[in-house]
Order: structure tokens, then sequence, then C-alpha cells
């Protein structure tokens, strides 16, 4: 996807830099073989089967890690944009997943009984630790790729021409809506806001958050490709 469809008001920002430095990964994500064959509806069952199944278990997490961070945050406007959020990941993505669980055959016993993946273990380890003992500017950071990122892969998605009777619509429609992209891009202009007031220290713990989530954005999916247990 060409930069013209990411925030363009963003240049020379905390943010534009950030997204600079994820380039290489950004370039990996585009070509995971769980998006590609979901955006051509050739995913296998068993794979997007697993992938939602841990993304389920990723929002219960994220949702506290939203929640953390709106009590973290310097004003009520923050404070009540970070808990409509929090809001949002439980009641639309879980809509969003409830549908899902059904065509896909997952129980919400299947959901409680889940054991998280190793990579969804340490992504959401990662974040939770990351909320609870760091600054605001630097809690946004590390959550900031989970929409950014959902945000650019529905969009070249969207992009695509649509495959008729695709089974992972939804999910494309949802990521790929306008209203996500605002919601993402609403995130950006926050964290470039708290990026302006921090320390050059806490900055660059700012740059280091940003890609390790991202790095753990692309282990999520492919994790969910190669239907990833625990090894031992
Ligand atoms: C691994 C993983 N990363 C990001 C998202 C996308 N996402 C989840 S909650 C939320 C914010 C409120 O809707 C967003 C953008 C996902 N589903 N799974």
């Amino acid at each position: 996807m060409d930069a013209s469809s990411q925030s363009t008001d963003t240049t020379g920002s905390f943010t534009a830099a950030a997204w600079d430095r994820i380039a290489p990964i950004m370039a990996e994500i585009e070509v995971l073989p769980l998006l590609t064959r979901l955006s051509d509806g050739t995913l296998p069952p068993e794979v997007f089967r697993h992938y939602i199944l841990q993304d389920a278990l990723y929002l219960k997490h994220y949702a506290r890690c939203l929640a953390i961070v709106a009590a973290k945050a310097p004003d009520n406007a923050q404070v009540l944009r970070f808990l409509g959020s929090a809001q949002k990941a439980i009641t639309v993505e879980q809509g969003l997943h409830a549908g899902f669980l059904t065509q896909f055959g997952i129980s919400s016993d299947d959901v409680t009984s889940a054991e998280p993946s190793p990579a969804c273990f340490a992504y959401t380890n990662f974040l939770l630790a990351t909320a609870y003992h760091s600054s605001y500017a630097v809690a946004l950071s590390a959550i900031l790729p989970c929409f950014w990122i959902y945000w650019h892969v529905g969009e070249a998605i969207k992009n695509r021409p649509a495959i008729a009777g695709n089974a992972f619509q939804a999910w494309i429609n949802t990521y790929g809506d306008p209203q996500f992209a605002a919601g993402a891009r609403e995130v950006i202009a926050l964290t470039d806001i708290a990026a302006r007031a921090a320390s050059p220290v806490e900055r660059a713990q700012m740059t280091d958050v940003f890609v390790r989530a991202s790095q753990y954005e692309w282990m999520f999916w492919d994790s969910a490709w190669r239907l990833e247990t625990w090894p031992v």
C-alpha cells in the first residue's frame, strides 16, 4: 500500500518516524500467508479457527490494557477515549468474534478453556507489563501497533478485488471500515501529543515498545498459520 493512505499529517512526527522504523516488519506482514489467503478466501478453516480463538484471548487482555492506559491518561477527554476503546474491544471486536466463533464451530467453553499460544501469551504479557509499569506515553506507544497495523492491513485487503462468498469478509469489513481508520488516526494523534511532552529517554522507550509490539503482531499471525502450540 502507498504511504498516502496512511495518516498524511504526521510528517516529521514521532509516529511517522516510528512507522518508518517498522517498515521491514510491515513488508513481512504484507506477505504473510495467513493474510493473503484470508484476503482471497482460501485460508484453511483450522488456521482461522486457531487465529480467532487466540484473538479472543488477546482481546480479553487488550481491553484491560486500554483500561490501564485510560487510568494513566492526563485529562478527562483521553480517559474517556480509552475507556471507550476498552468497551469497543469487548463489545465490537467480540461481536465480530462471536459470529466467527459460531461460524467455525467454537463454543464459549472452548474459549474459556483455551490455552494461549506462545505468541499470544508473550504479546499479551508484554502489553500488560508495559501498560502497568510504564508512563502513559510509553504505554500508549505499545498499544498503538494493534490499531495502526490492523488499519493498514484492513485497508490493503479492502483495496483488492472482493471474492464472492469469502468466509472472512466480516473480518475484512471490520478493519477496512472508515470508522476504524478514524479511530486509529486518533490514537496516532494522541501518541504524537504524548511524544512531544516526553523526555528523550522516554521517547526512545516509546520507539522500543512500538517496534516490539509490531514484531508481536507479525508473530501472532505467523503462529496461527503454523497452528503453534507449546513445544514441550
Ligand atoms: C493480535 C491483534 N492485534 C490487533 C487487533 C485489532 N484490535 C483488537 S482490539 C482493538 C481496539 C479496539 O477495537 C483493535 C484495533 C486484533 N484483533 N488482534
